[in-house]
């Protein structure tokens, strides 16, 4: 079965976009065949949308890997360091499934559980697919998730349709095998370890093949490729392409981390991560191709709550264990919650469309997009200080409409760190506006005096008078402003040599 066409650039110009300029990415849902949304619409990986409503969790049971990635260092017992791979306890099937419902009863805006790692899930196939069993039984409402490199997908596949699990990611970063030598130094293949160019050749074929047979039974996959610069950054296009043809429904191109503290391969040759302009170009350059998600916080495989935040610490095993948790009453209490923020959700969205088709049509001089930061803390709202956010979302508005393109860590909020400085010499808050420099406004719901003065020196208007309102809004009503005020004109000699390729 392969699905519609959809990325974020079609569906804005989709949403009836005139040079009034409005839309927004909520549209990108309407898009689906009712089956499909309703299949995606609370999950928060797989909508940009959902993730602002509804949390996730994962399960670390899978401890072993069936390859070597250059990328990575699966580490245990560390809880102040959030990348892939990384957990704090490693858990058996009867600890997840009981950590599950606790959490599930304590959040129950949790709607997903994925099992990630630390290590590959399928090559842990009798612990993964125990936890799924039981959780099905169990906790009937929550829907599974699986993460792979995909070696031993084709084995599994039939084993994870009968599982009902109807949300698959196959982390794919290479269709050539002379790039996969330079990303996998071995696989651990029919009792064999192999290496070099054969190894990535039967891993590429692995992929490809449990793609296939995935899509053939009607599951949702995800398709995560990690950016490596130099090494695969332009192949991914290609990558792009093949999984799109093959009916993959998004695809994650992320950055690599590559710190040398991690010890991995590529953190110890220097190999350098993308800068958030890169990433973005070349996640502008696959949608071309492909719908594509912009919104993974790559998570811990133990992490758990809204995308971007991380209670793990209050769902450790001792402290379930003195909680008491009544599945059934939660269920209902779940079930409603849902149903409210769904609603919630719709509502958001039908009001952006109706503003798309309230809007008259004007004519205005051609302008150029503009970046904007927000702050939130979830529900899709303004409604984090600055001082506090660990994170800020970046969305562009053009006359095309409001689309989300990215999201930017920090290593320390403002208020913890004020004006110290870090090994670098540079302190918190210059670090914080530096990772923002290509935004012209930062929205959110206070901001002191202090950044105030250092966002708006580096060209960055602080703007905390949409404080409450749906982000998507508050920004769409800032470009308006913008617009209105000439603040946003295409430059002169863009607008000259337009009309001269028009002409011509
Ligand atoms: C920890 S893995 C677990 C699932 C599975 N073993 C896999 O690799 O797909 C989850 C995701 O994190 C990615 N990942 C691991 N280490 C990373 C790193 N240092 N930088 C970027 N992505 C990384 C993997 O490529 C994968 O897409
Ligand atoms: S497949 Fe996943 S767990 Fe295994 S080494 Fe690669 S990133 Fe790590
Ligand atoms: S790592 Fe990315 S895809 Fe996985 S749960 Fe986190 S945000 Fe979702």
């Amino acid at each position: 079965m392969k699905l519609p066409v959809l990325n974020d650039e079609k569906t804005e110009s989709a949403g009836g976009c005139s040079s009034s300029g409005c839309g927004s990415s909520a549209s990108a849902m309407d898009h689906l065949p009712d089956t499909i949304r309703d299949k995606v619409a609370n999950h928060p990986c797989f909508s940009e949308q959902a993730h602002h409503y509804f949390a996730r969790m994962h399960v670390a049971v899978a401890p072993a890997c069936n390859i070597q990635c250059n990328y990575c260092n699966r580490k245990y017992d560390c809880s102040n360091e959030s990348r892939p791979g990384v957990v704090s306890e490693v858990l058996s099937p009867a600890q997840a499934v009981k950590k599950v419902k606790a959490v599930a009863a304590a959040i129950p805006q949790m709607s997903v559980l994925g099992i990630a790692g630390p290590g590959d899930p399928l090559a842990n196939p009798q612990r993964t697919f125990e936890t799924f069993r039981r959780l099905s039984e169990e906790a009937p409402d929550i829907k599974l998730c699986v993460s792979t490199n995909g070696l031993n997908l084709p084995a599994c596949a039939e084993e994870i349709s009968k599982h009902n699990i109807d949300h698959v990611t196959i982390t794919i970063n290479c269709v050539d095998p002379e790039i996969g030598a330079r990303i996998y130094p071995w696989i651990f293949w029919e009792n064999r370890r192999i290496r070099g160019v054969e190894a990535a050749r039967i891993l590429i074929e692995q992929q490809q093949k449990g793609l296939e047979m995935l899509i053939e039974r009607g599951v949702l996959v995800k398709v995560n490729s990690v950016m490596i610069p130099g090494i695969n950054d332009e192949h991914l296009k290609e990558v792009s392409r093949i999984v799109k043809e093959k009916g993959a429904f998004l695809h994650n191109v992320m950055p690599i981390i590559a710190e040398a503290e991690h010890g991995t391969y590529f953190g110890l040759t220097g190999q350098r991560e993308p800068t958030a302009a890169e990433l973005e170009a070349l996640q502008d350059a696959c949608a071309g191709d492909m719908n594509m998600m912009r919104h993974c916080r790559q998570c811990r495989a133990d992490a758990v709550g809204l995308l971007g935040e991380d209670r793990g610490e209050e769902f450790t095993l001792d402290k379930i264990d003195a909680m008491e948790v009544d599945y059934e009453a939660a269920m209902v209490q779940r079930a409603e919650v849902q149903q409210q923020l769904l609603a919630q959700l719709n509502s958001q969205r039908n009001k952006l469309q109706n503003q798309v088709q309230e809007q008259p049509i004007r004519i205005l001089p051609p302008s150029r997009p503009v970046k904007m930061a927000v702050a939130t803390k979830g529900g899709g709202i303004i409604n984090q200080h600055f001082g506090h956010a660990t994170e800020f979302l970046v969305y562009e508005a053009s006359q095309k409409g409001v689309r989300f393109i990215g999201h930017r860590q920090v290593d320390k909020p403002y208020c913890e760190g004020g004006s110290s400085c870090g090994d670098d010499g540079e302190t918190v808050l210059q670090s914080i506006v530096r990772q923002l420099e290509d935004c012209e406004v930062l929205l959110c719901s206070k901001v002191g005096y202090e950044p105030w003065s250092a966002l708006e020196e580096a060209g960055i208007q602080p703007d905390g008078e949409h404080a409450m309102e749906p982000i998507e809004e508050a920004v769409q009503a800032v470009y308006q402003q913008m617009l209105a005020r000439g603040l946003a004109e295409k430059p002169a000699d863009q607008q000259q040599s337009l009309s001269q390729l028009q002409t011509a």
